[in-house]
């Protein structure tokens, strides 16, 4: 039996309070992963990820490893990396000025905002200090990956253990672009290893900040892994081998990109239908900037209350991730408002459901970034800020929720809001003559727009 909380057509169970027993107060219990979708994937691309990891010992090491004091995702590391941001904005805002004069005035936005993510992913896992080309190759090799996988999983879902056989040339394709992402991952590993050694001695990988010299400066995930040692049972303590490493590297950048980049074009989708949205994001930037300001810094952007808000109505109201990215699995029998879960059944949380419930939001539909604009103000006179870890109650989990939730929540909030309000800060946008914008979706393993977004932009002067 499979469970499903959500109020699609098969779901046993409706209720957003359920979600919220079932991932904070019972979240060890509902934290396991099911084993089946491990025997998808060939021996040689290693289980040993945050995601496929069911909870325990390995689960807490790699994943300490990426959010923990010592990670490139702990949040309050997140901020030394605002040079790898700017470069990746750089990039974009040229993309975006090159691809407008070649479409006389609009772009499409999926795929510069995708390029500026996996750019920014790419940098922070394997080195600042990597030149455009290699992410370029890397991202070309990541897509074909990302289309094979999905041909996999499909095959995997019709053929079950045979699927190899049966379906041979997904097999071939799937063992031919393993091959060519295992010769570049190990070229970023080795050189990122010598970059090291040259610097023993001398330089704390840490300390400089520099981003275009070839001596790397900012720590990567790479050099979190290259040092972590993992208890596998036993109290035998191993390091990761290159299959490990391969596979946590693939976790890092593959989901990230592309829940990012959607959750982006469905942020400046609702920017461009809304002018009125945009007016207010631009207005409160022009209070809390210096004139003539050639770009919002980071540190800008904790004055913009507002700008927060329309990230998480979008959040809301169009969660880039629709199903728990990997299901949970019960990891012994439990009892849920009534239902008996016996140990090993899959469930799935369906996320969309979370944050349109019509108990919980008034006009859930509606995009109205107004109310996440809390009245009440804190003791320093801030504003209340949202909780969307759903720690409290669980109202919307676009992140998920519990001991399994996104581990990449703080680096994607920063990004994002980041990453639009520098869209607004730079550019007018407005709609393509006689065009609306369309907020259809399209559900695949994130919910894109149906009809991608396209827009006129006008660099703003000042
Ligand atoms: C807008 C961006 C993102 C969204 C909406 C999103 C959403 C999610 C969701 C819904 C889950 C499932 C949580 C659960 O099982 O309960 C998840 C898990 C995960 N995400 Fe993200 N994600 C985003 C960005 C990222 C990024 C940037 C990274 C890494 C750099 C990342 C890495 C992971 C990993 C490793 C897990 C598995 C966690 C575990 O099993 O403990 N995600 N994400």
């Amino acid at each position: 039996m499979t469970v499903y909380l959500g109020s699609q057509p098969n779901v046993l169970i409706a209720d957003n309070n359920l979600a919220y027993q079932a991932l904070v107060k019972k979240g060890a219990v509902f934290g396991g992963r099911p084993e089946g979708m491990k025997k998808i994937f060939p021996s040689r691309f290693s289980h040993k990820t945050v995601a496929l990891s069911s909870y325990g010992g390995i689960w807490r090491v790699l994943r300490r490893n990426l959010v923990g004091t010592e990670g490139v995702l702990y949040p309050p590391r997140i901020k030394s990396y605002s040079h790898i941001r700017k470069r990746v904005l750089d990039n974009l805002v040229a993309q975006l000025i090159r691809d407008s004069k070649d479409g006389q005035g609009h772009v499409y936005v999926r795929e510069p905002f995708r390029h500026a993510i996996i750019s920014f992913l790419f940098l922070l896992c394997f080195g600042d200090n990597i030149d455009e080309n290699k992410i370029q190759e890397f991202e070309a090799t990541q897509k074909r990956f990302t289309v094979v996988s999905t041909r996999v999983i499909k095959a995997y879902v019709i053929a079950q253990k045979l699927w190899k056989t049966v379906f041979k040339s997904v097999w071939n394709e799937f063992e031919d672009v393993l091959n060519s992402i295992e010769i570049l991952i190990g070229s970023f590993i080795q050189a990122r290893k010598k970059m090291k050694q040259k610097n023993e001695g001398g330089n704390n990988i840490e300390s400089s900040s520099s981003s275009s010299s070839s001596s790397s400066s900012a720590l990567s995930y790479i050099d979190t892994l290259l040092e972590l040692d993992v208890q596998d049972g036993n109290d035998k303590v191993n390091s990761l081998d290159e299959a490990d490493i391969l596979s946590l590297c693939l976790e890092f950048v593959n989901p990230g990109t592309d829940s990012i980049s959607t959750a982006l074009q469905w942020v400046m989708a609702n920017v461009v239908k809304y002018s009125g949205v945009q007016a207010n994001i631009f207005s409160e930037m022009n209070q809390v900037v210096e004139q003539g300001q050639e770009w919002i810094k980071e540190n800008d952007l904790q004055k913009m209350p507002y700008l927060k808000a329309v990230i998480l109505e979008s959040l809301r109201r169009h969660p880039p991730v629709n199903l728990v990215t990997a299901p949970h699995m019960v990891t012994e029998d439990v009892e849920l408002a009534g239902y008996l879960i016996l140990k090993g059944t899959p469930v799935y949380f369906w996320i969309p459901d979370m944050g349109r419930d019509p108990n919980l939001w008034d006009d859930p539909m509606e995009f109205n970034p107004e109310r996440f604009l809390s009245s009440d103000n804190n003791k320093n006179g801030q504003q209340n800020i949202f909780d969307i870890t759903g720690n409290k109650e669980i109202k919307m989990m676009p992140f998920g929720a519990g001991r399994r939730i996104c581990p990449g929540l703080g680096v994607s909030m920063h990004n994002l809001e980041y990453l639009a309000a520098n869209l607004v800060w730079c550019f007018e946008w407005t709609l393509v003559n006689g065009e609306n914008v369309d907020l259809s979706e399209k559900i695949g393993l994130t919910t894109d727009l149906k009809n991608p977004l396209r827009a006129c932009i006008s660099p703003r002067v000042r």
